[in-house]
């Protein structure tokens, strides 16, 4: 191995080290500090440090120098001068290549740093706890993130490292004779990532919880997003892709326990099932191919539901993806088992069900991790990004005065024709108006016992929609003629009464819309006409 060069212009060898002689030591955070400081003062490297990052080392026994004493400045002002100061900048940025550096350097009797170790002060987690604004502000690190982005932009000369994780290669490393060019790139790198996702972090903060500016979405909005793996292609196979997670937990963050890798459509249908599964409060489970639902269906418990949800579209399901918003049972699993499925995504799974899965060799099972519901969603367009609050499921519709007048609990709904609903059917049109804004607008969602019998969906007109959802109920059940006695649910109003009156010739014998054409007076007319129940909701759920 070579030493690093000293002359300007001369490129460094990947594999050059640079032998670590003295470290700078300063972390909000001590996990593994004492054996860090223990093992790097065995491999004679001399240690410099701040506050109480120095009184642990010292009190391990460590010789450690404080920074005070380098600098010949006291820490002060509660800790937020401490590291700010030219005997310890200029020991770090020095690129010693470059003989005037060193020049100087000598001049100054100032010392390189080869070595330079930091945590921050945790900014996000005194938010997180509901810490008041004069604590979020102190917790906001000065020192740490200028000593970080001094050593990373230094990387030639210095090796920086900002997470605890890393000690025991940083310890192999000092221990063979430094780190490497390629090495200290690399730590460049996660340090500049480092300090850019705490920036974002508070300028996020400042925009939308300090100093809004009362226009409803802050004005600026950072996130930062971590490769967590590289997909064996995208959407198609010419097609290179990536999965990247922003720490919110969700989809992304979820834990595969068999099968094979997942792939990029593997996400994408997976996110939609997790979506459509979850919208109900009981017992349910959604089949999505394509991105939208070809099952659907709630039941006493998680097995009866997944029974359901396959018989939607026994057809469609093959090679569909799974989601249960229960752990998954035994039960669920045997009933899944001779159906070829690429992915199962659940909250847990019986110890049973998995033993089930494990003949299933290719079948992805993935276990969501608790996470806090987004309030936001992002969709990118070309040159910018559209950002929406998440459609909830629970909405309530007020006029002006505050009075409620629609909303997605059928006691808010209005009755504009027929008999009231018994509470069975209630219970479906309830269901149905929760299961229908999983699928793609057009959307019309046939059901029948809690289970989606027939949907129509992705459609440029409404009229197909319900076409599609007849055809779909009266074909893929041996025969049965499921949409009659079916109750049905549309994402958005009927614009002329001729999509609904598919369903009524169908034999549909209660539907749940939100209302709002300037045609009602039609589409109610036809309802009426046919006997057929019609609740508005006065809410809509278009999901393109
Ligand atoms: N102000 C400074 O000069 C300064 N220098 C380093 N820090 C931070 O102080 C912490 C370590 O302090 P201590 O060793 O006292 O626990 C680290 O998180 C480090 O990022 C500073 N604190 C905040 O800005």
């Amino acid at each position: 191995m070579s030493a690093a060069p000293t002359l300007p212009g001369v490129q460094i060898a990947d594999d050059a080290q640079r032998p670590v002689r003295r470290a700078l030591l300063s972390v909000y955070d001590k996990t593994g500090l004492v054996e860090l400081a223990t093992a790097l003062h065995a491999a004679g490297v001399e240690l410099v440090s701040t506050g109480s990052t120095a009184s642990t080392v010292a009190a391990a026994g460590v010789p450690v120098t404080p920074v005070e004493e380098l600098t010949g400045f006291p820490e002060c002002l509660e800790g937020r001068v401490k590291t700010l100061h030219p005997r310890v900048h200029a020991g770090i940025l020095a690129d010693t290549r470059k003989p005037d550096h060193l020049a100087q350097l000598a001049e100054l009797d100032i010392a390189t740093f080869e070595l330079v170790v930091v945590n921050l002060y945790p900014f996000a987690a005194t938010v997180a706890s509901g810490a008041g604004p004069d604590e979020v502000v102190e917790q906001i690190d000065i020192g740490g993130p200028s000593m970080v982005r001094a050593a990373a932009k230094n990387h030639p000369s210095v090796a920086v490292v900002v997470d605890p994780a890393a000690y025991g290669e940083v310890v192999a490393a000092v221990q063979g004779g430094g780190f490497t060019f390629a090495a200290r790139k690399g730590l460049a790198a996660q340090a500049f990532a480092h300090t850019a996702a705490y920036d974002v972090a508070v300028a996020s903060w400042f925009a939308s919880v300090y100093a809004p500016d009362g226009a409803g979405f802050p004005a600026f909005a950072g996130s930062t997003w971590e490769r967590s793996d590289v997909l064996r292609y995208g959407e198609n196979p010419h097609q290179q892709a990536a999965l990247y997670t922003d720490g919110r937990g969700g989809l992304a963050s979820a834990t595969q326990l068999q099968g094979k890798a997942m792939s990029y459509n593997n996400y994408v249908d997976a996110d939609a099932a997790r979506r459509a599964a979850f919208d109900h409060d009981g017992p349910a489970v959604a089949v999505v191919k394509h991105n939208n639902p070809c099952g659907v269906a709630v039941g006493d418990d998680i097995a009866a539901a997944y029974r359901k949800a396959h018989a939607t579209d026994p057809v469609s399901a093959y090679g569909g993806v799974v989601a249960a918003n229960r752990v998954v049972t035994a039960e669920m699993a045997l009933a899944l088992k001779p159906v070829f499925t690429e992915v199962v995504v659940a909250p847990g799974y019986e110890p049973e069900a998995l033993e089930v899965f494990a003949a299933k060799k290719n079948l992805r099972v993935l276990v969501l991790p608790e996470s806090a519901p987004a309030d936001v969603e992002l969709r990118p367009v070309s040159g910018g990004l559209l950002v929406q609050d998440v459609d909830r499921i629970d909405g309530v519709v007020t006029d002006e005065d505050g009075t409620v007048t629609g909303g997605d609990d059928p006691q808010h709904w209005t009755l504009v024709t027929g008999e009231p609903a018994d509470d069975a059917t209630l219970a479906d049109l309830s269901f149905a108006w929760r299961a229908v804004r999983a699928a793609k607008s057009n959307a019309i969602l046939l059901a029948a016992d809690g289970a989606a019998v027939g949907i129509g969906m992705g459609q440029v007109n409404r009229v197909d929609s319900c076409r599609l959802a007849v055809e779909r109920a009266n074909t893929l059940a041996d025969g049965q003629e499921r949409a009659r006695g079916a109750v049905a649910a549309s994402d958005a109003f009927f614009p002329f009464a001729d999509g609904l009156q598919i369903l009524l010739d169908a034999g549909v014998r209660a539907v749940v819309q939100p209302g709002g054409s300037i045609r009602d007076d039609e589409v109610v007319a036809a309802a009426q006409a046919a006997g057929v129940s019609l609740y508005l909701t006065g809410t809509r759920h278009f999901a393109h």
